[in-house]
């Protein structure tokens, strides 16, 4: 897909949701199968989400390649910069970039209806320091993220994968931890938030053993949800099914 195109067609649109999982193939030329922290889902566009990827993909999207991202040169001055894995429809990231224009957002999601809809809210906000990405978040942070480069890391209501035999598809876990204190500055934060306690008390336990992680909570387990992150689609839906909520900071120390 050119990335000097001024609108998307159809097939730019499918070649999109097509591709957020890169090909990969070891020496004897086996394609690699990795467990992935999703499951791709078609999903079908709403005229409205569509047409915001038609005209406003150019503009604040993204497209996945294997080489590092330039900051300075996407965002144009060198305010914080926060990254959101999995942000579903947007809401909260449009809500947080909204509210904090000193601040560089770069949001990535697998799900393309969530994209549209994220980059329609986005236009409508009027907003000039969010940048999306549909790809695979663990790709891109192994691949186009230059290391310390991030703020803050945030990922609100992950998937819980809550059967045993699927734990592996957490996104958290050790290896994951690993990934994301290289691309956080020193004194960077992580923050999870999660309705599902057994992911809590999981991902918990992982960054507790973490040597590089300090927990930010007084209490050495969770934080009050900051007022600084807005209540997102997942979570009202979690609260309405009696869920509890655990907020989850934990600072790069080195
Ligand atoms: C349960 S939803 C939560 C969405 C949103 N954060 C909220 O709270 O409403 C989790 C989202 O993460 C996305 N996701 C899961 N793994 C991902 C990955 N590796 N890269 C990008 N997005 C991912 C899914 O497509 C899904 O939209």
């Amino acid at each position: 897909m050119s990335t000097e195109k001024t609108t998307l067609n159809e097939v730019d649109i499918q070649q999109l949701s097509d591709s957020v999982i890169s090909l990969q193939i070891d020496e004897e030329g086996k394609v690699l199968r990795r467990v992935r922290s999703f499951v791709r889902r078609q999903g079908r566009l709403t005229p409205g989400q569509e047409n915001a990827l038609k005209k406003y993909w150019p503009i604040i999207g993204l497209e996945y390649q294997a080489t590092p991202l330039d900051f300075d040169a996407i965002f144009k001055n060198k305010g914080p910069i926060t990254l959101e894995i999995g942000f579903g429809m947007g809401n909260s990231l449009v809500t947080m970039a909204q509210n904090n224009p000193e601040q560089n957002f770069l949001g990535i999601e697998v799900h393309l209806p969530g994209v549209g809809a994220c980059l329609h809210l986005a236009h409508e906000a009027n907003i000039s320091n969010l940048r999306i990405m549909c790809h695979d978040a663990i790709e891109v942070l192994e691949n186009m993220i230059p290391a310390h480069q991030l703020d803050m890391i945030q990922l609100f209501f992950p998937d819980p994968w809550h059967k045993a035999k699927h734990f592996k598809r957490r996104i958290v876990q050790t290896a994951f931890l690993d990934l994301i204190h290289e691309k956080l500055k020193i004194g960077g934060i992580f923050h999870k938030a999660t309705d599902w306690e057994n992911y809590a008390e999981w991902s918990l336990d992982l960054l507790n053993q973490h040597p590089k992680f300090k927990n930010l909570s007084t209490s050495n387990d969770y934080v009050p949800r900051p007022e600084s992150r807005p209540i997102t689609k997942f979570e009202t839906r979690g609260t309405n099914l009696g869920h509890g909520v655990w907020d989850l900071m934990f600072q790069n120390l080195e």
